[in-house]
């Protein structure tokens, strides 16, 4: 399928933005006119450029209120139209979208409309262009699609068809339903995610819009209605979004790539799972050629997590390490890298042994550098990562050491994918001379939790589409709670068995802790690191007698619990005098303390205790913990 992206989505020159799309290995593009309009470049010089750069002019949009319009208006807007003809010709575009007029002048006449089109149509015929009719979701008497379905069938006229847009049908909570019946009057597709939002809906189409697999709306369930229709192309992104056009545009421009191959690739899943009665469904994948990339792969959970220290902070934090309940467990066969173990949880020091471990280094100081994923199937996470636009990571390695498969996360961390065959172990048997195991138990933190990554703004979609699209995890609902300095926008990414959590934070504050520390770390970086303990209250009594420090919480909080929820107060009493947070949804509880941050970075630790089936993260605490940091500052 041709892949095309709207010149709005992006920041930059329209020279900028051409480069940056053909960079990310577009066919073609929407031009929107006031990108043009505003450019030095004439169409010729706009033709040639996209000639020498692969890409295709597919649509000159948009052309605005246009149909059901008094006499007057309706003639000057003829007038208009051949002069936006000739520079369709001139550019080599052979559609051009026609949005649903929003004028107070229009009139409530769908009869009128399509009459109006029609003659709008026959003009296009005569320089073999087409033109496409697009519901806007405010437009005055038109905004549904299949208001703009039925002018276009009245008007009846080859060279009129519909155009689609996701943003415009899910905004309005309107069923996709019925457009695989339009078949090939379906002349173009605009897709668009977003988060659902209770904003006025010009506004949430204009500054909010995001690409597939970043929202909330059901883009698969649209697009494979348009699939269903027997249409093939352009697919095409049409994203208005403040973020994304304030950000370098080459990096939206790969976001917007990953996003239109994750979503072929669902689609066509889809249509693979059909019942075979499903004839429909066999003759779409037939009669389009939907990108086809290697299944999501099943994690096991995190085999290990790597820090970028030097030699003061191997030290420093290995010996925080150790209060926290860590043995030393080994150390690298060639390289400056330790190993440090409690119950499943492995976690590596790397004193910058490797490029990545180096580079961030230098730019990050002590900071996570590297994640290590169990999954059955290693090569095919690396094959889906790569198919899906992420660059690989060679690692230099030893004669006879374990070679992992892995890639570069948005931002720069390493993702190595371990085989889940060697179990716990088996990947550091081979590269490690291991110690023999500690028979204390440690603390009692018995496996990893979650890992919480600070992001600044311009990156936070960015790893919900990794995520979602490179990972198969599924986002939950973005929370948000308040920090002193300003709010922190939280949404937890979890595969369905649960087996790795990834928690996405940004604040749009740049006061708060967490994003001076995303910032600090080149926009992404591990802020903590959760571990699970089947007894918190314990873990935490042997912790602080090993003299670990963690965040305090105020006496008021422990005043304020059993007003919320019916609590036994000798329970509210130990959690008091153990400092940990407590929340509870319908499917359990969750149970939590911090550690004081590691100095000199920005990153600490979480102690968690998941009772009964609690999904959470326990943002309804994350304010004790905020301002309780903060007030530490003040003492
Ligand atoms: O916001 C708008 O005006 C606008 C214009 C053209 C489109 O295709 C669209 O979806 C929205
Ligand atoms: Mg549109």
């Amino acid at each position: 399928m041709r892949r095309s992206i709207a010149t709005v989505s992006l920041s930059g020159t329209l020279r900028d933005k051409l480069q940056a799309i053909a960079a990310a290995r577009f066919d073609g593009i929407e031009l929107f006119e006031p990108d043009f309009t505003t450019a030095r470049m004439s169409a010729a010089e706009m033709r040639q450029r996209c000639d020498d750069l692969g890409l295709k002019v597919e649509l000159f949009q948009p052309f605005r209120d246009f149909e059901g319009m008094p006499q007057a208006a309706f003639e000057r807007s003829l007038a208009r139209a051949e002069v936006k003809f000739d520079l369709m010709e001139a550019l080599g575009c052979p559609m051009v979208l026609v949005c649903s007029n929003t004028s107070p002048l229009a009139l409530p006449d769908a009869q009128l409309a399509a009459e109006q089109l029609h003659q709008l149509a026959e003009r296009a015929a005569r320089r073999n262009l087409r033109i496409g009719f697009e519901a806007l979701a405010w437009g005055r008497h038109v905004n549904k699609w299949r208001q703009a379905w039925d002018i276009v069938q009245r008007a009846d006229h080859p060279h009129l068809g519909l155009i689609v847009d996701s943003f415009h049908t899910a905004s309005l909570k309107d069923s996709p339903q019925g457009i695989a019946d339009v078949g090939e009057k379906l002349f173009f597709v605009q897709m668009a995610d977003a988060p659902l939002m209770g904003l006025d809906v010009i506004d949430w189409a204009r500054h909010h819009r995001n690409f597939p697999g970043q929202g909330q709306f059901d883009v698969v369930g649209f697009f494979e209605q348009c699939v269903r229709a027997g249409y093939s192309g352009p697919l095409s992104l049409e994203i208005f979004n403040d973020v994304f056009r304030a950000t370098p545009n080459r990096r939206i421009a790969v976001d917007a790539m990953r996003s239109l191959l994750w979503l072929e690739g669902e689609v066509r899943h889809r249509l693979e799972q059909a019942p075979a009665e499903d004839a429909a469904a066999a003759r779409a994948l037939q009669s389009q050629v939907l990108f086809d990339p290697p299944p999501v792969p099943a994690f096991q959970g995190i085999s290990f997590i790597e820090f970028a220290v030097d030699g003061t902070h191997a030290e420093n934090l290995g010996q925080l390490l150790r209060t926290l309940g860590f043995s030393f467990a080994g150390r690298h066969r060639s390289k400056a890298v330790t190993l440090f173990r409690q119950g499943g949880v492995n976690l590596v020091l790397n004193q910058q042994a490797t490029p990545a471990a180096r580079e961030r280094f230098s730019l990050q100081g002590p900071s996570v550098c590297a994640l290590g994923l169990r999954t059955d199937d290693p090569a095919g996470a690396l094959n889906r990562a790569t198919a899906l636009q992420s660059a690989r990571y060679d690692a230099p390695t030893g004669t006879g050491e374990q070679r992992l498969p892995s890639i570069v996360a948005p931002g720069g961390m390493v993702i190595h994918f371990v085989d889940d065959a060697l179990g716990e172990s088996g990947l550091f048997e081979k590269d490690f001379i291991l110690e023999a195991e500690a028979a204390d138990g440690g603390a009692g933190l018995q496996s990893l939790d979650h890992l919480a990554v600070g992001l600044t703004p311009d990156r936070l979609d960015t790893w919900v589409l990794f995520c979602r699209a490179v990972l198969g995890l599924d986002a939950g609902d973005a929370v948000k709670f308040a920090d002193p300095f300003g709010l922190i926008r939280s949404t937890g990414m979890a595969d369905a068995a649960r087996r790795l959590r990834l928690v996405l934070n940004m604040s749009m504050s740049e006061r708060t802790r967490m994003a001076q520390a995303a910032q600090a770390s080149g926009g992404v970086g591990v802020q903590h690191i959760a571990f699970a303990s089947a007894d918190l209250l314990a873990s935490v009594a042997r912790l602080k007698a090993a003299g670990v420090r963690l965040v305090p919480i105020s006496d008021n909080y422990y005043d304020d619990l059993p007003t919320r929820f019916e609590l036994d107060a000798a329970f509210v009493e130990r959690l008091r005098a153990a400092g940990v947070l407590f929340d509870r949804s319908p499917q359990g509880d969750y149970l939590h303390a911090y550690t004081e941050g590691y100095a000199g970075s920005g990153f600490f630790f979480e102690l968690v205790q998941r009772l009964g089936a609690y999904d959470g993260y326990g943002a309804v605490n994350a304010p004790a913990r905020m301002a309780s940091q903060a007030q530490e500052e003040q003492q």
